[in-house]
């Protein structure tokens, strides 16, 4: 589904600046498996996401997508295989479009919309049905423009729109860590229960290591630009946070990070 072979990404290259962010990335994730990110900051998560994604061209590497080498390809035409999450809830919905609108963006995603805003009934019962399944009272505010709802409300939709037509890859970029605590486990439960019903291959980063036990059958760990870490099944299921703190400083020579620990409890 995703094969990433030796991706190197250097930053700013030939300056004082100079920054490689990924040092020989391999990753080869199969069908499904949902894997969360972990590590400490400037490790290179948002990195690894963003060169899977096409935001910028990488140095030296490979990246195939459900097969297809897309090494090359620009981000637009690379969407199509891909559905994204951010952090800012804002930006994966358009707010000044109502809600049935920014789901028909989705659901037309690739093709050409046309001049018309044409909704077929059928869309329209599809949208209701798949509203109802973020609990949110939602499918009864169609029009309701994106602006309104809060937060936690953006985000849930920005989930069922990355995921409407099944993607080769899912990748959110701690897309809960802007949230309150408790829209946060809702936003996590969503993103569960979807990966799940359609058997998404996911990337998921974030800062709190429960979570990244908690969810997911498969946890990468990195660090300056590699991955230190990759752990599933039972053995993933089997650890705790204290392992993974351990594990964590052994690897990176005792660097835990102070958001890493913040996310212990
Ligand atoms: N667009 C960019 N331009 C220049 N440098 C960048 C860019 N994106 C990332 N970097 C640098 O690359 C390194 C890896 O950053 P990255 O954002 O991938 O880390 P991260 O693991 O996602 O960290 P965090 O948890 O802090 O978000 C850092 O040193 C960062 O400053």
């Amino acid at each position: 589904m995703l094969e990433v072979k030796n991706m190197v990404k250097t930053f700013f290259k030939g300056t004082v600046n100079e920054k490689t962010a990924l040092q020989g990335v391999n990753l080869k994730l199969e069908e499904g498996d949902f894997v969360t990110v972990i590590g400490g900051n400037g490790a290179g998560k948002s990195t690894l996401l963003n060169s899977v994604a096409g935001v910028f061209p990488i140095d030296e590497g490979e990246i195939l997508i459900g097969g297809n080498d897309v090494t090359k390809m620009p981000e637009y035409k690379r969407a199509k295989y891909i559905g994204r999450v951010f952090q800012d809830p804002m930006v994966g919905t358009a707010g000044n479009m109502q809600i049935e609108e920014n789901l028909l963006l989705a659901l037309r995603r690739g093709k050409k919309l046309g001049l018309k805003w044409a909704f077929v009934p059928e869309e329209r019962e599809f949208f209701k049905e798949r509203l109802s399944l973020l609990g949110l009272g939602l499918e009864d505010r169609l029009t309701a423009r994106m602006g309104l709802l809060s937060g936690g409300q953006r985000q849930s939709i920005t989930l069922l729109m990355a995921t409407m037509l099944k993607p080769e890859l899912l990748l959110l970029d701690e897309h809960t860590a802007a949230l309150d605590p408790r829209t946060a486990e809702n936003v996590l439960q969503l993103t569960d229960k979807l990966v799940q019903e359609h058997n998404l291959t996911t990337l998921m980063i974030t800062h709190n290591m429960r979570d990244a036990l908690r969810f997911g059958n498969r946890l990468i760990m990195m660090n300056a630009g590699q991955i230190i870490f990759d752990v599933r099944g039972d053995e993933k299921k089997n650890m705790t946070v204290q392992d993974l703190l351990e594990r964590f400083s052994v690897a990176a020579e005792g660097a835990v990070s102070d958001r890493m620990m913040l996310a212990k409890d």
